[in-house]
């Protein structure tokens, strides 16, 4: 017998931070269209903090091939500049999403930040860096979740948030505090709204991703990165953005009906239930 994930056909997706070709982001929306989806990809061009990098930049610059990849699979796709933590710019996005697609059905809150809050002690985090990766992640999946459930609700036919957090949220490591905070706290938010949005047909979930090969590794010694891997990865390997991918479209599906209010880990075996 084969299961046949079912009932996205013809929805419409909406998947943040999805503008860079070796992301999380871009492998949800290309699933998402597979199943039937049409996709709203979003990406941001600046940085609205100002913070000296690039992180924000780079997230704009694969999004027309991110588009044409969902085109390609017969599906509409609709690319969006979209700063997650800016509330107008947050409120933009739902109305060009029922403008141009005309209704919403699932939500992925995939845009992240970590940079100026990677590897520094507390004790040495600059007030910057902690406001801009919880403005991001945390303040962005709220503003996201807020505005598309108020639509979900009025349009009656139930739906799907899915928010990308991280095990990272649920094992905070020295070097990782405004990360880790801001992944917690998207656990938080997706238990919260899952209790709220429940008699709405609404499900809330959490996908919480252990080390996944995409353009955030590429930093990475690779002495260092096997001594990682083999020593906290019971099946050997990181995942690929792929894998976490099949894990939202699960989620997206009328197959997770009863799925409501969790944080999955997909991590290759590396928390494991206690
Ligand atoms: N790669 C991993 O090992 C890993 C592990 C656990 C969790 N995650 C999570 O998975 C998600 C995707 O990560 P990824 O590895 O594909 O990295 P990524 O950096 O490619 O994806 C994050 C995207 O968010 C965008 N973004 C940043 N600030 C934004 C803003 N203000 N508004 C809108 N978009 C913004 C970035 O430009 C980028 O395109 C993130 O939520 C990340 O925390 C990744
Ligand atoms: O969230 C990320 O970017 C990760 O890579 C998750 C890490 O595996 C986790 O924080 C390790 O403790």
């Amino acid at each position: 017998m084969t299961v046949e994930l079912t009932g996205l056909d013809g929805k419409v997706a909406v998947v943040t931070g999805a503008g860079r070709m070796r992301s999380i982001g871009r492998a949800i929306a290309v699933e998402l269209a597979r199943a039937g989806c049409d996709v709203v990809i979003t990406g941001t061009g600046r940085d609205p903090s100002g913070y000296p990098d690039d992180e924000q930049a780079a997230g704009w610059r694969d999004i027309d091939s991110v588009a044409e990849e969902v085109r390609a699979l017969g599906r509409r796709a609709l690319p969006v500049v979209c700063d997650v933590s800016d509330e107008v710019a947050v409120e933009d996005l739902l109305a060009r999403t029922v403008d141009e697609l005309g209704r919403v059905d699932v939500v992925v809150n995939n845009a992240a930040a970590s940079r100026g809050g990677d590897r520094v002690p507390v004790v040495d985090l600059e007030v910057e860096a902690w406001d801009r990766v919880l403005a991001i992640n945390l303040r962005g999946t709220f503003l996201m979740t807020r505005a598309f459930a108020r639509h979900l609700v009025v349009q009656g036919e139930g739906g799907s948030i899915i928010n990308i957090s991280s095990i990272g949220g649920k094992l905070s490591g020295a070097g990782t505090a405004a990360y880790s905070a801001s992944k917690a706290g998207v656990q938080s938010l997706t238990s919260s709204t899952a209790k709220e949005l429940g008699k709405h047909r609404i499900r809330v979930n959490a996908i919480c991703p252990g080390v996944t090969e995409t353009g955030r590794l590429d930093d990475q010694s690779s002495e260092t990165w096997q001594a990682y891997v083999a020593a906290n990865l019971p099946l050997g390997r990181v995942g690929t953005p792929q894998e976490v991918a099949y894990a939202a479209v699960f989620l997206a599906s009328d197959q997770a009906a009863w799925v409501s209010g969790q944080a999955w880990n997909v991590d290759g075996g590396q928390l494991t239930v206690r």
